[in-house]
C-alpha cells in the first residue's frame, strides 16, 4: 500500500486525536513515534508520524519535521498535513509558521492553509478568531498554560510573526457557499501572493467544505478535524481503494491500569469520578517523591489486582500544583511526576496490566517512551480525539490510550474500558 496522506502531529496526544478521526472513516491507519530509522516497508494509507516538537527550539521542531516528511515522501506520499494542538499553541518565535513554511519551501507550493478548528470539542473559528467553547481564546484558560499561553484570540495576529510570506483570511461567509466558491477565493489570493490562510469553521459541515476544497493541495494546516473528511473523499474518487482495513482489536488480557499526570480542569474532573468509583488509587506527592524516591508507590503497585484497573495519578488542583513547583521547579516536580507515572507503567505491564490508559500529553510522551512503543495501529474511538490504540512493548501486545489534558468526558476512565470491552 502506497501512502495516500502523510501527516506529521507536533505532540503524541496529537498525533493519537489525529489518527483517531481519520481512522473513524474505516481506513488503516498506522501512528509511529518520532521518525522510523528503517525506511519504509508495508506503509499505511494513512501515516502519523508523532513528533515531540510543539515547544521544541525552532531550527530543531523544523529538522525533525523535514526529515519527517522525507520518510513519508519515501512511503510513498504526495499530500501531507501538519498537525497543530486545536488552541493553536505556540510562542511568538513559533513552531507552527516556520515548520509549514519550511514543509512549503520543501514540497515547492507556494499557499497552505490554516484550521485548527474542532467543534466535537469546543474550537471554532470565526472571523479568523478561535473560541474555545463559547470564550475567546485569550480569554479561556489557555491564557494560562504553562508553555505557551494564548493571549490574543486572533489567529491572523498569533501567525503574523511565525511566517515571512503574506496572510489572509477565508472567511466563514465564503466557506458557507460551498468548496467550488472556496475555492476560487484561495486562487484568488494566490494571485495576490497570499501563501497562509486562515479559514474559519465553527461546525463539522464547514470542515467538509474545507476538506473538499483543499483535498489536493499539497500540504493543509490545522487541527485534527479539518483531515477527518479527507479519506471519505479519497475512497470517493478511487485516490484510495477501500483494501486496507482497520487494525482488528487483538485478544488481550483484561488487566488495566490508569496513569494520570494531567493537571487540566477537565482531568481534576475524571479523577475524581473515577475515585468515587471506589476503584484502588494511589496519589502522588511530588514533594514526597523527590524526598523518598518511587518505591513507596511501587510496593503499593505490585499488591494491585489489575482486573481492578487501579489508578495511579499525580492531577492536582493548581495551588498543589503550584506549591509543588515553587520547591521543585516546574520543569523538576513535571520531571518527577513523569518519572514515576512511566516506572508505574513499565511495572504494571510487567505484572500482566494489558490495558494502559495515560492522560496529560507530557505524560504520555514520557510513558511511550519508557513503555518502548514505536508504532501504534488505531483501534475504536473512546471520546472525540481520543481513540485506543495497539503496540508492541517489552514483547507483548498492548493497548494503550492517551488523552490530551482537556479531551474526554468526566467518565473517561471507565468509558475508555468499557469501549474496549465493547
Ligand atoms: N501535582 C503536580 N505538581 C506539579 N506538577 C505536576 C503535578 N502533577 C502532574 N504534574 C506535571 O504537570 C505536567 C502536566 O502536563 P501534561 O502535558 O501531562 O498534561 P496536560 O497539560 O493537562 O495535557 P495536554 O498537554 O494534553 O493538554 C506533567 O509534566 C506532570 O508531570
Ligand atoms: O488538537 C488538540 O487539542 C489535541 O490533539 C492536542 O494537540 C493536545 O495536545
Amino acid at each position: 500500500m502506497t501512502t495516500v496522506l502523510g501527516c506529521i502531529a507536533d505532540d503524541f496526544t496529537g498525533a493519537t486525536d489525529l489518527a483517531g478521526l481519520l481512522a473513524r472513516s474505516g481506513v488503516r491507519v498506522s501512528l509511529r513515534i518520532g521518525v522510523p530509522s528503517e525506511p519504509p516497508t508495508d506503509p499505511a494509507a494513512f501515516e502519523v508520524i508523532a513528533l515531540k516538537s510543539r515547544t521544541a527550539p525552532v531550527a530543531e521542531a523544523v529538522a525533525e519535521t523535514r526529515a519527517a516528511l522525507r520518510w513519508l515522501q519515501a512511503a510513498g506520499a504526495q499530500r501531507f498535513f501538519w498537525k497543530y494542538c486545536s488552541t493553536f499553541d505556540s510562542t511568538a518565535e513559533g513552531n507552527i509558521g516556520p515548520v509549514a513554511e519550511a514543509l512549503m519551501a520543501d514540497l515547492g507550493t507556494d499557499q497552505t492553509i490554516y484550521c485548527p478548528a474542532f467543534p466535537e470539542n469546543g474550537r471554532s473559528i470565526f472571523m479568523g478568531n478561535l473560541f474555545v467553547g463559547r470564550q475567546p481564546l485569550a480569554e479561556s484558560s489557555m491564557k494560562d498554560h504553562p508553555l505557551t499561553p494564548m493571549r490574543d484570540s486572533n489567529l491572523m495576529r498569533l501567525l503574523e510573526p511565525q511566517v515571512i510570506k503574506p496572510l489572509g483570511l477565508a472567511d466563514r461567509l465564503t466557506v458557507a457557499q460551498g468548496p467550488q466558491v472556496l475555492r476560487a477565493e484561495l486562487d484568488m489570493l494566490r494571485g495576490q501572493g497570499v501563501a497562509h490562510v486562515v479559514v474559519d469553521a465553527v461546525a463539522n459541515s464547514d470542515l467538509e467544505v474545507i476538506a473538499e476544497a483543499c483535498r489536493d493541495m499539497p500540504l493543509m494546516t490545522g487541527g485534527s478535524a479539518v483531515a477527518m473528511p479527507l479519506p471519505a473523499l479519497y475512497l470517493a474518487d478511487g485516490t484510495l481503494s477501500a483494501e486496507a482495513p482497520k487494525a482488528e482489536a487483538p485478544a488481550l488480557g483484561t488487566g488495566t491500569i490508569v496513569l494520570s499526570g494531567s493537571c487540566s480542569a477537565m482531568t481534576n474532573k475524571q479523577v475524581a469520578d473515577y475515585t468515587s468509583r471506589g476503584v484502588p488509587a494511589f496519589r502522588l506527592d511530588p514533594l514526597a517523591l523527590a524526598e523518598n524516591g518511587p518505591q513507596e508507590t511501587l510496593d503499593w503497585l505490585a499488591q494491585q489486582d489489575f482486573d481492578k484497573a487501579p489508578l495511579v495519578y499525580a492531577t492536582a488542583n493548581p495551588e498543589s500544583v503550584r506549591a509543588a513547583q515553587e520547591k521543585l521547579g516546574v520543569a523538576g516536580a513535571g520531571e518527577i511526576v513523569e518519572a514515576t507515572l512511566s516506572a508505574c507503567a513499565v511495572a504494571a505491564r510487567d505484572r500482566g496490566a494489558r490495558r494502559v490508559i495515560v492522560a496529560g500529553g507530557e505524560t504520555s510522551g514520557a510513558v511511550t517512551k519508557a513503555l518502548g512503543v514505536t508504532q501504534l495501529d488505531i483501534g475504536a474511538e473512546i471520546a472525540p480525539g481520543v481513540p485506543w490504540t495497539y503496540c508492541q512493548s517489552g514483547g507483548h501486545q498492548i493497548a494503550l490510550t492517551l488523552k490530551s489534558g482537556n479531551f474526554g468526558s468526566e467518565t473517561f476512565f471507565s468509558d475508555a474500558q468499557e469501549r474496549l470491552a465493547s
